[in-house]
């Protein structure tokens, strides 16, 4: 699951579109509010939020941020007026609690537009090299062609892109396994906050009442509460969390590299 976000007429949707569809298109209008789409790709689906960017939806930026795999920041390269404005709303995104590790990406984009910024002139700009919480990238980009954009060192979205591609996006998609993924992160769940939130009040509820009615002494219930715990611990384990299908109460796993070029 990914965002999308930046300043308006960037290119967002237009990348959306490439992603979706593999072709590019002229035809886009400004996005009102957010566009949702899913797309499939091999074994992978990626739930891409595309937010407008117009100055009046910035403020809901945060909240479809929240809990993303990563937050991807269109830039259009050519508009070097603008880079203030941009470096202004990507910091004051990033500072949001709520975003707290989610990777960055950056993509300048209209890179074929004569003048646009290279991507050592956009880190500088956006001040990017101040980014020390999170994984950043930065790539240039241009009509939406991702081929070369989202790829290894940085992690979900992009392992659906094959790396050495120069084919547009759809030709360049394969499917990615759930082998392949792990080894773009490092880390694990939390045994313990996996145990604790597989617990729930309504287990101990059910247990007190039983035992009321049944009489049952102190050391049972302890035994059998011991029991509950980690019958949900295995389930939980099991069915809820890996590195593809993070639970909400696992840690943010974290990619293995920085790639800030
Ligand atoms: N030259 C050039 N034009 C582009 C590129 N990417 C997008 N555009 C054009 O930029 C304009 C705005 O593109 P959108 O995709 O609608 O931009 P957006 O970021 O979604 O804009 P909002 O939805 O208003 O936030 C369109 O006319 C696109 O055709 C690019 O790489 N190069
Ligand atoms: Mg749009």
């Amino acid at each position: 699951e990914i965002t999308i976000v930046g300043l308006q007429a960037s290119g967002k949707t237009s990348l959306v579109n490439v992603i979706g569809t593999g072709q590019w298109s002229e035809d886009v209008v400004p996005t009102v509010a957010f566009h949702f789409r899913k797309v499939r790709k091999g074994n992978v689906t990626m739930k891409i939020w595309d937010l407008a960017g117009q100055p009046r939806y910035r403020s809901i930026w945060e909240r479809y941020c929240n809990g993303v795999d990563a937050v991807v920041f269109v830039v259009d390269s050519a508009d070097k007026e603008r880079f203030e404005t941009v470096r202004f709303e990507v910091h004051q995104l990033l500072a949001q609690p709520n975003l707290k590790g989610v990777p960055l990406l950056v993509l300048g984009n209209k890179n074929d537009i004569e003048g646009h910024a290279t991507v050592n002139e956009l880190i500088k700009a956006l001040q990017l090299d101040k980014i020390t919480n999170r994984p950043v990238s930065v790539r240039p980009m241009e009509h939406g062609v991702v081929n070369e954009i989202l790829t290894t060192n940085f992690p979900p979205v992009l392992l659906v892109f094959h790396e050495e591609s120069t084919q547009p996006v759809s030709s360049a998609v394969h499917s990615v396994t759930s082998t392949s993924y792990p080894s773009y992160f490092q880390g694990h769940c939390s045994p313990v906050a996996r145990w604790s939130k597989s617990l729930k009040l309504y287990h101990f509820l059910i247990l007190i009442v039983s035992c009321i009615l049944y009489h049952i002494p102190c050391t049972s219930f302890l035994f059998t509460a011991l029991g509950i715990g980690f019958l949900g611990y295995r389930e939980h384990t099991r069915n809820k969390c890996n590195t593809l299908n993070r639970c909400p109460c696992c840690p943010r796993l974290r990619p293995l590299s920085l790639d800030l070029e």
